[in-house]
């Protein structure tokens, strides 16, 4: 696990070997120890290197130990000792150095790194803090300033000439570490990780050395038995499992051979497409940017250029302008390898296009839609090729959100699944592939979400009490709040085609029972008196103009509710915090367990890489399904059954059987629950 030579006589070479990263196993540190024991005693020996295998020095602790029971030598003594070597100890690093891999580095006496090594302490994305002395090295090494950001983002550095590096000189020490501590818990959203690195190097900062590393080791104690590292690790391993994806036909990732996709096209260049566009540019892809109205294209090739140069600006590359043509014909796409539609969510509209491509496209030609609830399979029919057709659901702003639902029916290839997965994945996306239903996993698991924040407000909470709970919970926005910002038009539109918002509707009980069970007209008569949002200045909050993004309590709002109540009967109670988190994340969470039990999502990795990637669901809780295995499933399906019997015309509020039978078969760990699946389907 570590190898040792000797190369020009004098030079003691340890390599570290642990596939694919070369993370510190107990067999590596063993190795370690070992192997610098041999060459510190070793007369001939007047210098040691350490390196990685195969371009990688160290990915770092090997996370999969974590949950176990550790064994083999510690990482501080070990780093210590090499340290304390009376012989020049140099780390050579070539491709990462992350993590525990970056503080074996910094215990050297030098480090040489290639030009194109990434170096980085990624602990607080697991939940932890760089506790082999990493919070009290870093800054000896390049000052507070850049040692804080490196360690409380995580985020990796490429190697850079030292010469090129600003020189650290914080002259209020304070002022620095309250600005710090600040951002941090601003952007953090209850994460405590962050806040401890801070608290580690603020030791670094005033305290002797050996002072600093207690502090470091007290601070990792807490953090390394903590649900929030719990999720953190769990997000780590969900987020690369995501990607070895299966259908319920057995159809699979290692056995499904992608397409090369080489020349895109995109149909309709709405936000959506015009993000869409970006992303596939910037990823080399040659586009055909396709919008039928005149106006509407040049608009959208402004807009695009736009993106594409800020977008290079940032990275400091050129834009990828010529990656781009622009056509207001559809026959201008006859020769790509995939089309992605990206019309206005329409079906009548989506199927003429499906038709059209059909027509013009080259035999073989990948068709995707980017609808983000209609079937997919509705619109395979359309074309001769239904096994070419998948759903690519992009989440706004498209060139930037992480999230990629690829969306199978009962006919689509397993190699068009493949293509999709790759091309996302070259997009930089997490790509997740799931099952044909209204709404997929994403939107499906928000209506219940949504309505049960309706019903909050009709029982008696306010826009500011549901958002505050969803908040501080660690959602960005809450639910009102990231509806005004989506517009609140778009789910009336859906109500409306679902048959459920009918304007002008009577008062009264009627009112609020629809298709046999409870129903909140409250979006709909929002939208009835224009006010969808932020796009016109007025909707769950006011703006102070149209377009305008700093929310504000509306009393306008608040007398429409106390109007509407006593309008329907219905008496305000006190709502507290805990029962807007149970309501709207039980039910939201029930319909996973629906969607994993209909075989909608393979597992519930998939469901949660979806609500962290594309949904604001903060990753130190894991994702919802995760959440709930914390919560103990014991007690989410008692609260579900409570709210059920106080509820019982909210059908979402009824828990489903596979959770009963999760619960019944003793709670196991959310890893097992596939075991379950697989036996209640093959009783089906
Ligand atoms: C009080 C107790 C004290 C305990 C001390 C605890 C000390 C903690 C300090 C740490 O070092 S924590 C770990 C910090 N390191 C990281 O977070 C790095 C994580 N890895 C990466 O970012 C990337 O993997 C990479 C190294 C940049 C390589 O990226 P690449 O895209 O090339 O490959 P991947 O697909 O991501 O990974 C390949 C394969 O390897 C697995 N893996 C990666 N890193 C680790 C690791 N540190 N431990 C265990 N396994 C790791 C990864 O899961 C992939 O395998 P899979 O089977 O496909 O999932």
């Amino acid at each position: 696990m570590a190898k040792y030579s000797r190369v020009s006589e004098s030079v003691g070479l340890i390599t570290l070997q642990n596939p694919p990263v070369n993370a510190l196993s107990a067999a590596v540190r063993q190795g370690i120890v070992d192997t610098v024991e041999r060459a510190l005693s070793d007369p001939k020996v007047k210098s040691v290197v350490i390196c990685g295998q195969n371009g990688i020095f160290c990915g770092g602790a090997d996370i999969k130990e974590f949950g176990t029971n550790m064994s083999g030598p510690l990482l501080v003594p070990m780093i210590h000792a090499i340290e304390a070597a009376n012989k020049p100890v140099v780390a050579a690093i070539e491709g990462s150095a992350l993590g525990g891999g970056l503080e074996l580095a910094l215990g050297c006496h030098y480090r040489i790194a290639h030009s194109k090594a990434r170096l980085g302490l990624p602990e607080v994305t697991l939940g932890l803090l760089p506790a082999a002395g990493g919070t009290q090295r870093l800054p000896r090494l390049i000052g507070v300033p850049a040692a804080l950001d490196l360690i409380t983002t995580g985020k990796p550095l490429d190697a850079r000439r030292i010469s090129t590096y600003p020189c650290p000189r914080p002259s209020d020490l304070d002022a620095l570490f309250e600005g710090v501590m600040e951002k941090v818990r601003q952007s953090a959203r209850g994460a405590i990780a962050p806040v401890a690195c801070v608290q580690a190097v603020r030791a670094a900062a005033t305290q002797p050395y050996t002072q600093g590393m207690e502090r470091e080791k007290e601070l990792m104690a807490t953090l390394f038995t903590s649900g929030q590292a719990r999720a953190l690790q769990y997000c780590f391993f969900a987020q690369r499992a995501v990607s070895r994806w299966s259908m319920p036909n057995g159809a699979r990732w290692d056995t499904s051979k992608p397409r090369p996709v080489h020349k895109a096209a995109v149909i309709g260049l709405g936000t959506m497409g015009r993000g869409i566009t970006v992303a596939l540019a910037q990823t080399g892809l040659s586009v055909i940017a396709v919008e039928t109205q005149e106006k509407q294209l040049m608009d959208a090739k402004q807009a695009v250029s736009g993106m594409l140069e800020r977008g290079a600006r940032r990275r400091g590359v050129a834009p990828a302008l010529d990656k781009i043509s622009y056509s207001h014909d559809i026959q201008a796409v006859a020769d790509v390898d995939l089309v992605i539609e990206a019309v206005f969510e329409d079906m009548g509209l989506k199927k003429k296009v499906f038709q059209q491509l059909a027509s013009i496209c080259r035999p073989g030609t990948f068709l995707c839609t980017n609808t983000s609830a209609l079937d997919v399979d509705h619109l395979a029919s359309q074309t001769h090729n239904p096994e070419l057709v998948v759903g690519m659901h992009f989440f706004a702003p498209a060139h930037v959100m992480k999230l990629l639902e690829v969306v199978y029916g009962p006919r689509s290839s397993p190699q068009a699944v493949a293509t999709a997965m790759q091309l996302g994945k070259k997009m930089g996306k997490v790509s997740v592939a799931v099952g044909n239903c209204p709404g997929f996993v994403g939107n499906r698991m928000l209506k219940p979400y949504m309505e049960q924040a309706f019903f909050l407000l009709e029982e008696g909470a306010t826009p500011e009490l549901v958002d505050r709970a969803l908040e501080e919970f660690g959602f960005p926005m809450g639910v009102f709040r990231m509806s005004d910002l989506s517009g609140l038009d778009v789910g009336w539109r859906v109500r409306k085609g679902d048959g459920l918002a009918e304007p002008g509707a009577p008062s009264g009980q009627p009112a609020r029972i629809r298709q046999g069970r409870r129903y909140s007209p409250l979006g709909d008569l929002l939208c009835e008196q224009g006010r969808f949002g932020q796009k016109t200045g007025q909707g769950w909050y006011q703006y102070n103009k149209p377009g305008s993004q700093v929310a504000r309590s509306d009393p306008w709002l608040h007398s429409f509710l106390e109007g509407y109540r006593a309008q329907h009967g219905l008496v305000a109670r006190r709502i507290d915090n805990q029962e807007v988190l149970d309501r709207c994340l039980y039910a939201l969470i029930n319909e996973g367990f629906r969607i994993l039990e209909d075989g909608i999502a393979a597992g519930p990795e998939d469901i949660d890489m979806i609500y962290v990637f594309g949904y604001g669901w903060p990753r130190h809780r894991g994702g919802p399904m995760f959440y709930a295995s914390m919560v103990g499933l014991g007690k989410v399906l008692e609260r579900l059954e409570h709210y059920h019997q106080a509820h019982p015309d909210v059908p979402y509020l009824k828990p489903c059987s596979l959770l009963w039978r999760l619960v019944a078969s003793g709670s196991p760990p959310l890893h097992k629950w596939r075991e379950v699946i697989r036996k209640l389907h093959s009783q089906l």
